[in-house]
């Protein structure tokens, strides 16, 4: 108990380590794209305990919400304003842009920021489909820049462990794999962008789009098809948007004759025998036994990977917690981490390696993100109420 408290104390106040001061490599200065809810613990927050990042600059279409949010959190530079997004990507020193702008907004202003030069952190889903997650990669390898998608949870240790159980043949090949992650109800509210299809909302794309990825990426296949998918609305007075899935549920076929179930959910009914506010989890089965990895998406606060081995007939069972890397396969430059990083310090720490022309730990691909997005459109597609709307942003002319 005692461990668990002062591990959240310290992922929630970390302590504030000096930057380098090397002016051959300085820090790198981020501009954070809209005062949005996830800013601070994304990023600022991780970024008082990383020795070669400060978060510089913020924008917000309203000055006074960026002025705000900057006195609250130290930032030095602050841009409000219809104009006040552009004026940020426009600031040469601002190295790097953090968006956290609604789904539908990513594609934009992600092309903007690399379009002004600027290494870019956006927020998942990458965007609404997955031609324009393509685009924003091919802008990136033209303009020499680095661009990934926040699948925070993909850099903690904890997760990596559940792969590497899979990965090393102990429980035998993989048979089936079902992935849930929801939030109860009423505690978003229905004004929330993540109701609102414009901007790219729906629970596939927010919560959803962690369950596919975590099935990719712990059987390292893509699926073959979309067995079932089924969206279910919410049933709001003010929402009457039949293309916005409160909920999806969806089954997949992979490779090798695997069966993947996901389940996403923005307001799940309340259980209460036995009691449960929200499912957060990863289970695989295995022809020799389970792995089941509990909060898969902020192992940091806590998380059980429990592991059943029925090998030769007898079962053992046993739980692991991993919290920080165990051993030593950064380079010898990068942090093995400490079991109060949250996933997204971790995130942080493989983006600046990039940044630095270091070997990050933890890398989520072009490849991956495009097939992400691909596959969010085709359970979207399944479930009869299409993928999101695309952008409308068009590229200037060269
Ligand atoms: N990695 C993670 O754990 C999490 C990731 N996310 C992702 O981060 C993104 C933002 O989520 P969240 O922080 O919860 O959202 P918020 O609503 O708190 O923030 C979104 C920001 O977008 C800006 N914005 C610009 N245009 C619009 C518009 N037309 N309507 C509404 N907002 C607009 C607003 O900025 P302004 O200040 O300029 O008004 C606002 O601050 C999403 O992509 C979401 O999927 C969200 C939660 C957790
Ligand atoms: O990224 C996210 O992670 C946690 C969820 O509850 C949230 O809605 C989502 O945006």
């Amino acid at each position: 108990m005692a461990s668990l408290v002062q591990r959240l104390y310290r992922a929630l106040v970390p302590p504030e380590i000096p930057k380098v001061q090397d002016s051959a490599n300085p820090p790198i200065k981020f501009g954070i794209l809209g005062a949005a809810n996830i800013a601070p613990p994304a990023l600022i927050t991780p970024a008082k305990s990383h020795p070669e990042v400060i978060v510089y600059a913020v924008a917000a279409r309203d000055l006074q919400k960026a002025q705000k949010f900057a006195k609250k959190y130290g930032i030095s530079k602050v841009y409000g304003g219809t104009d006040g997004y552009q004026q940020l990507l426009d600031d040469p020193e601002v190295d790097a842009i953090y968006n956290p702008l609604p789904n539908g907004l990513h594609f934009e202003w992600t092309m903007k920021a690399l379009l002004a030069g600027k290494h870019v952190l956006c927020e998942k889903p990458f965007a609404d489909t997955a031609e324009e997650v393509k685009q924003m990669f091919d802008l990136a390898e033209k303009k020499g820049l680095v661009l990934l998608e926040a699948f925070h949870y993909r850099f903690h240790p904890a997760i990596q462990r559940v792969k590497a159980i899979l990965d090393s043949g102990e429980l035998g090949k993989i048979k089936s794999i079902d992935a849930k992650l929801t939030a109860p109800a009423g505690a978003i509210k229905s004004s929330d962008i993540r109701f609102d299809l414009a901007l790219g909302g729906g629970a596939m794309m927010d919560v959803g789009c962690y369950t596919l990825n975590c099935i990719r990426y712990l059987t390292s296949s893509d699926p073959t098809s979309v067995i079932s998918a089924t969206a279910l609305p919410l049933k709001s007075a003010n929402i009457t948007e039949t293309k916005i899935d409160r909920a999806m549920t969806a089954t997949l076929a992979l490779p090798n004759d695997v069966i993947a179930s996901l389940e996403g959910d923005l307001a799940m009914p309340w259980e209460f025998f036995p009691p449960k506010l929200v499912k957060v989890w990863v289970e695989v089965k295995c022809e020799g036994g389970t792995v089941e990895l509990l909060n898969f998406v902020l192992p940091t606060l806590y998380h059980s990977i429990k592991v059943t081995n029925k090998a030769g007939g007898t079962t053992t069972k046993r739980v692991e917690k991993v919290y920080k890397f165990a051993d030593a396969h950064f380079e010898s430059n990068s942090n093995l981490g400490e079991d109060w990083w949250l996933t997204y310090r971790y995130q942080l720490e493989a983006f600046v390696d990039k940044l630095k022309g270091r070997t990050p730990h933890t890398w989520v691909t072009k490849e991956d993100s495009i097939a992400n997005m691909q596959w969010i459109e085709n359970i979207y597609e399944k479930a009869g109420i299409g993928a999101r709307p695309k952008s409308g942003y068009m590229l200037p002319p060269e």
